[in-house]
């Protein structure tokens, strides 16, 4: 059946529904813009056995791109030393604030060191992006695994040593470890090495082996988002 409209019945109609139409395919745009921009703000977790190269990656990429990158602030149980500033070095509060904040799951990770506790709260996480930069966590396994309940949205890079030998012979090489020490993270790496060997742990794992290399790919997927 073929319908035939009064002429003024569908113009106008029709005129609007384009306007509409439009007006939803710009906003549709402005909003897949603000998408892309989001993805590309995602915060990164770049975890890996100590001694692994996170920190040498980490510095030569802060060189490259200084505006590019922010830091949550962490929240602390410890007063403030003079010249700090509430919100800048950390979020100063106390106990009862922090026991507070645990209880409503606040935190991605905390811990207590020398009396103090120390934590990361995923809004802390959240304020970077919303500076406009990416915000990079330099977490262990149970941060990771933290971070992954969250609704973040975080994208995760792992740095793989070339072997746990080299490992050895880098954390040596670093003088900063004791014997012990050094055996300590030995054994906590080869629990790191089973996890990102699991399938869907990382969206990336970089192999440091010739540094120039390993930052390429580095650089390429939290920069470039070339992954
Ligand atoms: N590709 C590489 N080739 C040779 N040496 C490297 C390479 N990458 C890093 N190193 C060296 O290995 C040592 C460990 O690197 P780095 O301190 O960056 O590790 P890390 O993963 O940050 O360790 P941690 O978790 O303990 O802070 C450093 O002395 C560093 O100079």
């Amino acid at each position: 059946m073929f319908l035939h409209f009064p002429r003024n019945f569908y113009r106008k109609p029709t005129s609007n529904l384009f306007r509409s139409l439009f007006s939803f395919i710009s906003t549709m745009t402005d909003l897949e813009q603000m998408d892309s921009i989001a993805e590309t703000l995602r915060p990164v977790v770049v975890s890996g056995p100590s001694g692994s190269g996170k920190s040498t990656l980490l510095n030569r990429l802060f060189q490259d791109y200084p505006a590019k990158f922010g830091f949550s602030v962490s929240h602390t149980t410890r007063s403030p030393r003079p010249g700090e500033v509430n919100g800048v070095q950390y979020h100063f509060i106390s106990r009862d604030e922090f026991v507070n904040l645990i209880k409503e799951n606040k935190f991605i990770e905390y811990a207590e060191f020398s009396g103090n506790l120390y934590g990361t709260s995923i809004a802390a996480v959240k304020s970077v992006s919303s500076q406009g930069k990416i915000c990079i966590l330099d977490i262990e396994l149970n941060g990771v695994k933290a971070v992954k309940k969250t609704d973040l949205n975080t994208r995760f890079v792992f740095i793989k040593p070339p072997s746990l030998e080299i490992l050895k012979e880098r954390l040596l090489g670093r003088k900063t470890e004791t014997e012990e020490s050094i055996q300590a993270r030995l054994n906590a790496a080869e629990e790191e090495l089973a996890y990102a060997n699991q399938e869907g742990s990382h969206d990336i794992v970089i192999t440091n082996d010739d540094l120039d290399t390993a930052y390429e790919k580095f650089k390429n997927f939290i920069v470039e988002d070339k992954s």
